[in-house]
């Protein structure tokens, strides 16, 4: 075992794990399965919106012509000769001097040239006839919403490597989309290391703990956009543990171990990649917590040797293996986003690598400030249920005070960003 690891920054870790360039594929499916994943072809307007002028208001269309002479002292009377509502059509051309009783999002007859709405109109019955009066001067055009006024046909709306949002799943509807070409999301293999892991389902027992990191790094991966595959949890014996992590490499995209990854006696992962045959990306990171994160590539696939220690783990997870899910997923938008934030507390505690401090987000009076959420250690597991966001504090000799400015890594938001730099 080499104790001895030379540590490198963040950003080049970073740029390590993503230099790999994963063989995306790509899948077609239901418009209602769409939402969160990312498009893998541009969404172009396959007819102009609206495809048709449609009236904006329920009130009377009418040919604004008819309106020149109108004013308070002379109303002018119209014949109201049918009525419309959305989805359904005059059954001829408008003439001078008639209007058609137009609803909101019908289609505007043929020779209206205007809608005036209800409010300011007044119907009369004479006759068994419907007749409208107007009091004002409506403009040509007035409140008709033109055909392709909004988007033309054959406009590029939504460029591939998108996340399907709301808006974009309202847009692939509009356009007729059924289905919608999505990449496919990358099968990431869990395995839990150490022989003291419980399952959930288990009493506790003297010098065991129940095996939390698998449940937390799967949630992480559905976070990401990827698809979690549950392995199961190892005892810390070699034989079993290179058995099962070769065999499973052919099953997933991605491996994520858990634990074993320091300089223990029982820290297997360094013994295992070398067993393999896999190249070790870096092992040691200037970082705190996670520094002993490891990643390994084996035939263009991607280990990703986390810590035992739950926040250690959390936190490798969602710098290195969040941005290569989301690589594997065609984003455009691969990394979490960095803002400025001010602390929102005092964090004295000096530290020579980067501390990233399991927090949360507030806005306060216009500020965007950062808590730690609870313990900042590496072991610490009870933090993480209230953090969002991870708060950079640069390595150096000093601590920080309330109200300094700082980055914060932006867990929970889903854009994402094109780059990362801190
Ligand atoms: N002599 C040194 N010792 C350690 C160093 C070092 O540089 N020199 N690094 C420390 C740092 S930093 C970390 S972080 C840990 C990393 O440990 P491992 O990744 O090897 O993980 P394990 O030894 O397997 O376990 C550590 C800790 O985490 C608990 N654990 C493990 N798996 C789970 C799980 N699935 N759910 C919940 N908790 C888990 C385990 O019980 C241990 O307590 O090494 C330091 N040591
Ligand atoms: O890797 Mo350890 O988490 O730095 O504490
Ligand atoms: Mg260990």
């Amino acid at each position: 075992m080499n104790l001895h690891r030379t540590p490198i920054q963040v950003e080049s870790a970073v740029q390590h794990v993503m230099q790999h360039k994963p063989a995306v594929t790509v899948e077609e499916i239901g418009l209602k399965q769409s939402h969160g994943r990312i498009l893998a072809e541009d969404i172009q307007a396959t007819h102009a919106i609206p495809p048709f002028p449609k009236s904006p208001y329920d009130g009377f269309a009418i040919s604004a012509a008819d309106t020149a002479k109108a004013s308070r002292e002379a109303p002018v009377t119209f014949l109201v000769t049918e009525r419309v509502g959305a989805g359904q059509r005059a059954s001829r051309p408008l003439r001078s001097g008639e209007a058609v009783r137009i609803m909101t999002g019908a289609e505007i007859p043929e020779g209206a040239t205007c809608v005036a709405m209800f409010e300011i109109c007044q119907t009369i019955e004479r006759a068994d006839k419907t007749y409208m009066t107007i009091k004002r001067k409506m403009e040509n055009g007035q409140n008709i919403i033109g055909k392709g006024s909004e988007t033309e046909e054959g406009e590029v709306l939504v460029l591939s490597g998108t996340r399907i949002n709301p808006g974009v799943q309202a847009l692939l509807a509009t356009f007729g989309y059924a289905n919608v070409r999505v990449y496919r999301k990358p099968r990431v293999g869990v395995y839990a290391t150490g022989t003291e892991l419980l399952d959930v389902d288990q009493p506790l027992e003297p010098g065991k703990i129940r095996n939390s990191n698998a449940y937390m790094v799967m949630a992480q991966i559905e976070r990401s956009g990827g698809e979690p595959v549950y392995l199961g949890k190892l005892a810390d014996d070699f034989d079993t543990c290179y058995r099962a992590v070769k065999n499973s490499l052919s099953e997933v995209d991605i491996l994520i171990t858990t634990g074993g990854v320091s300089v223990g006696d029982y820290d297997l992962m360094p013994d295992i990649y070398e067993k393999l045959g896999a190249e070790v990306l870096f092992n040691k990171i200037a970082m705190r917590p996670g520094s002993v994160t490891t990643v390994a590539s084996l035939d263009k696939q991607l280990l990703f040797g986390l810590s035992g220690n739950p926040s250690a783990c959390y936190v490798g997870f969602e710098l290195y293996t969040h941005p290569f899910i989301q690589s594997y997923l065609g984003s455009t938008n691969p990394y979490h986003k960095v803002i400025n934030a001010k602390l929102g507390s005092d964090f004295p505690k000096p530290n020579p690598f980067t501390r990233f401090v399991r927090g949360f987000i507030a806005y306060e009076q216009g500020n965007v400030r950062v808590y730690p959420a609870g313990m900042d250690k590496s072991a610490v597991v009870t933090s993480l249920a209230r953090s969002n966001v991870l708060t950079v504090l640069s390595g150096g000799t000093r601590g920080y005070k309330q109200g300094d400015d700082v980055y914060a890594i932006l867990l929970e938001d889903n854009e994402g960003a094109r780059e990362f730099h801190l």
